[in-house]
């Protein structure tokens, strides 16, 4: 009690809610300037620690990693993800989808295996920006559709566009951004939980979660009509999609879930990994044509590399060492997930000295650390030089930079989104010059931020796109 973290002073029954704007990040980055890089907050009845230092950060990640493995609960999850990985309390549970995560859908050698989707894909993006080529598009629409077709293909095979399935999960992720990022009165305050269901929130929740089993029923429904119908084995060299992986799992018993959690994993997924891989591609692009020279940097190397050839492939990316500082880059500036997944205390523990309770709410500011002065040379700057000596990492050990997290929660999609930003935006500068849209200057091109769970560039993107033509 008496040795908690410093807290802004509060008002009765709000807290500090009254503190906070819209853009979370940014708030608390302004308050822990005043108050500390260890902050305690409380949000109506929740008390939250707010991290926003690396030593801090290394204090709840790897000091205290286990004791700080919790989630907390969160109205709209509950419904929406129960039984899901990304907010499961920490236990055998997590444990048991953790390992099928790591070992069985994202493991190095599964996402190799989706090289030809991300290829075909990619080349379909291209196709699409072509088509339109020196007109003004949007480019928003474009990666977003095609970030959103590779997890569909992934996840559940070769759906048919024609039926207009990547449209209905295009609309269902959507729903899940908008719902997850809604504010929810009873998780603030424990007696207004009725205004929820009163304003229908909480049955906007549970109607799209209905939406979502609908959906994944039926797909699962194909998937086993295809193996029975597929005794023979001719289905051999596709690649597995993560429901038939699933689902020789389920079979061979080497674990058991339940219906409602086998479709809330894949919820996870689909929900995981669009919004966040999207973001970070158009903030790339944001990021690029706001910075002319870097652009031209990059298209040199992906070009001399490429050599002409029509698609820049999976096996040219690794010599690409720019085209990797730059995506390191935009998410230091640009975290899709800026305070990351909160977690919570299981036990009581010491943070930076502080005595901190069972029960906490921990939210690490990855977003303010990765722009602090004290830790990076002129932070505002878009400069991905300063990754190119290669000794900082996405894997969650240097707490300076952690757009994916640290510790044993650390995102385990890593790889897969990586694999996916590479080609995607190697192939985007690799076949076009970009220009802004006729009578738009440079400085007009915004880097303002939508206010969400994940946090996206406010309004979407156009551009125009300039075939290059010594591209074959
Ligand atoms: C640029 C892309 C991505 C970013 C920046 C990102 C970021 C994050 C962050 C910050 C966390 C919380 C980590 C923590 O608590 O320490 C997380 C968790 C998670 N991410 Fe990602 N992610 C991305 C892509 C993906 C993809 C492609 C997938 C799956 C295909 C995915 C699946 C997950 C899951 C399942 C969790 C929960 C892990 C757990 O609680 O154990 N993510 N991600």
């Amino acid at each position: 009690r008496t040795n908690l973290p410093p807290s802004p002073p509060r008002l009765p029954l709000i807290g500090n809610l009254h503190q906070l704007g819209p853009l979370l990040h940014q708030s608390l980055a302004a308050l822990s300037r005043l108050h500390g890089p260890v902050m305690l907050l409380h949000r109506g009845h929740i008390p939250t620690l707010v991290v926003s230092s690396p030593d801090a950060a290394c204090d709840v990640l790897r000091h205290q990693d286990l004791v700080c493995a919790g989630r907390p609960t969160f109205t709209p999850a509950n419904i929406l993800l129960e039984g899901d990985i990304s907010f499961a309390p920490y236990g055998d549970y997590w444990r048991q989808l953790r390992r099928i995560c790591s070992v069985h859908l994202l493991s190095s050698k599964r996402v190799q295996s989706y090289r030809r989707t991300r290829e075909e894909e990619v080349a379909a993006m291209a196709a699409a920006i072509a088509a339109k080529a020196s007109t003004t598009i949007n480019l928003s629409e474009i990666i977003y559709s095609s970030t959103n077709d590779v997890i569909c293909r992934v996840v559940s095979g070769k759906f048919k566009r024609a039926e207009g399935r990547s449209r209905v999960f295009t609309e269902l992720i959507n729903g899940n951004s908008e719902l997850l990022s809604a504010v929810y009165l009873g998780d603030y305050f424990r007696w207004l939980g009725w205004v929820d269901e009163l304003l229908g929130n909480v049955t906007r929740v549970r109607k799209l979660r209905k939406r979502w089993e609908e959906l994944l029923d039926q797909v699962i429904k194909e998937h086993a009509d295809r193996s029975s119908s597929n005794i023979d084995g001719h289905d051999e060299e596709e690649e597995k999609d993560f429901v038939d992986v699933l689902m020789s799992l389920q079979e061979k018993n080497e674990f058991v879930l339940e219906p409602a959690n086998f479709k809330s994993l894949l919820i996870d997924v689909f929900g995981g990994g669009t919004d966040t891989s999207y973001i970070t591609l158009e903030w790339a692009m944001v990021e690029l044509v706001r910075n002319p020279l870097v652009m031209q940097k990059l298209q040199e190397e992906v070009r001399r590399i490429a050599n002409r050839k029509s698609l820049v492939k999976e096996e040219d990316l690794h010599q690409m060492t720019y085209l990797l500082a730059v995506i390191k880059e935009v998410l230091r500036l640009h975290p899709p997930a800026p305070l990351m997944v909160p977690r919570e205390t299981l036990n009581d523990c010491i943070i930076q000295g502080y005595s901190i309770p069972k029960k906490m709410r921990i939210i690490v500011n990855a977003w303010a650390i990765g722009r602090d002065p004290k830790h990076w040379d002129e932070p505002e700057e878009f400069r991905p030089e300063r990754f190119l000596d290669g000794s900082v990492d996405f894997n969650g050990t240097d707490f300076r930079y952690m757009p994916f997290g640290s510790g044993r929660r650390i995102c385990p999609g890593l790889q897969f989104a990586i694999s996916w930003l590479e080609l995607a935006l190697a192939n985007l500068v690799h076949q076009f010059d970009w220009e802004l849209p006729d009578g738009m200057e440079k400085e007009e091109f915004h880097t303002r931020e939508v206010p969400g769970l994940l946090v996206q560039r406010e309004g979407q993107l156009h551009l125009v796109a300039k075939p290059w033509n010594d591209c074959s």
